[in-house]
């Protein structure tokens, strides 16, 4: 999958722009605050109607004006597609071939994308939450189930929050709910389930290549509900009468205490946890090795390779990591980087690419 060319108006500082990329490899240089990460930001905006920053779309648009605008279009082994997305206070709009999309969820799914950025070692060394994000944000560009499922447990879930915190619990309330609870949540655990052995099979792959062999990384599900079927109705019906026996201890709680919404993912290099025994060097490998897992499961999954935005971490990698990124995406995957000194590129990669200097907002095309 190739992003052709991009257009923005009125996104974060840049006014209006308009760019045309390499098939292979960009490479956005610049000081700091110039509008690097921008950029990137706003493909991945284009891809997935959702910052990887911040949660709070209205800090795209640019200071004093109403609405921001990306436009792109993309290249797949099928067709040319354009791609739009805007937004206002009011929202956000998406279309797909200049027709706008009802849901979001229709719209995620036509440019696939992978980010890097240093805040993705925290998949490793954060909170649970860091890291159910990860699964969500993944999960739900690979299968619209899951993001269907998601959203409506989520729903659900809220709903089900506040009856509890009201304190005045209609326990007939709660077993309707449960009920939906149930439903949702056993397709989430075992699409959950069936990701994270995919990552895994890819991730301790590439984890043995770039450690030479010396290491081995398991990526584990740890699902906060401990069940035993592997099919959808078998497995609702265990969550629901898991959700019954934990009823009393949520109403007196007054909060939501068993399911998905508290599932996490562990680490484990030759079996000892990363994140409390992983050197930096291990973490940030176990990071790049799910990351780079992801592009080969998209690919898997659509039959083409996603984009990667790269942000700000080449200068993070010491040599043997670089080259293994570089050269294993190399002519397979479209790439975009972000630096501030070209001397944190490997040389080798030098030659096929399309450099961008980002001063202000504005760009120099290098030739
Ligand atoms: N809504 C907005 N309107 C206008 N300018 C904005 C908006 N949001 C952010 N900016 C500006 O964008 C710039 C930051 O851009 P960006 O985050 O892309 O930096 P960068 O080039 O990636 O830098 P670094 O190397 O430090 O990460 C800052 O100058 C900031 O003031």
């Amino acid at each position: 999958m190739i992003l052709n060319d991009i257009k923005l108006t009125n996104f974060r500082n840049y006014d209006s722009l308009s760019l045309s990329f390499h098939p292979k490899l960009n490479i956005f240089i610049g000081h700091n605050a110039q509008g690097k990460t921008n950029l990137l930001e706003a493909i991945y905006f284009l891809s997935l109607a959702k910052s990887h920053r911040t949660s709070k779309d209205k800090e795209l648009i640019q200071f004093d004006s109403e609405e921001a605008y990306i436009n792109g279009s993309i290249t797949t082994q099928n067709s040319t597609l354009p791609l739009s997305i805007s937004v206002s206070k009011s929202g956000k709009r998406a279309k797909v071939n200049h027709l706008e999309s009802a849901k979001l969820s229709q719209y995620i799914g036509h440019l696939n994308t992978v980010l890097f950025a240093p805040e993705d070692l925290n998949i490793v060394k954060g909170s649970p939450q860091v890291r159910r994000k990860f699964i969500n944000m993944e999960c739900g560009q690979i299968s619209k189930i899951y993001l269907n499922q998601l959203s409506s447990y989520n729903k659900v879930l809220a709903q089900k929050n506040q009856y509890l915190k009201s304190r005045n619990v209609d326990s007939i309330m709660i077993e309707v709910l449960n009920e939906q609870l149930a439903e949702h949540a056993s397709l989430i655990i075992l699409k959950r389930e069936q990701f994270i052995s995919a990552i895994e099979r890819h991730a301790s792959k590439i984890h043995g290549d770039i450690s030479n062999g010396r290491e081995t990384l398991k990526v584990i599900y740890k699902p906060n509900i401990k069940y035993q079927s592997s099919e959808p109705k078998a497995l609702k019906e265990e969550i629901t009468a898991l959700l019954a026996e934990n009823l009393s201890k949520e109403i007196e709680r007054g909060t939501s205490l068993v399911g998905p919404h508290r599932d996490d993912i562990g680490f484990t290099i030759n079996d000892f946890d990363v994140q409390t025994y992983g050197s930096q060097g291990q973490q940030r490998s176990t990071a790049l090795s799910v990351k780079l897992a992801e592009l080969e499961l998209i690919h898997e999954e659509v039959g083409e390779y996603p984009v990667l935005l790269l942000d700000d971490v080449l200068s993070e990698l010491d040599e043997v990591r670089q080259a293994h990124l570089l050269t294993s995406i190399r002519n397979r995957v479209q790439t975009f980087v972000t630096t501030t000194s070209i001397s944190d590129i490997n040389h080798r990669i030098m030659d096929d690419m399309q450099l961008f200097e980002i001063e202000n907002g504005k760009i120099k095309i290098d030739e």
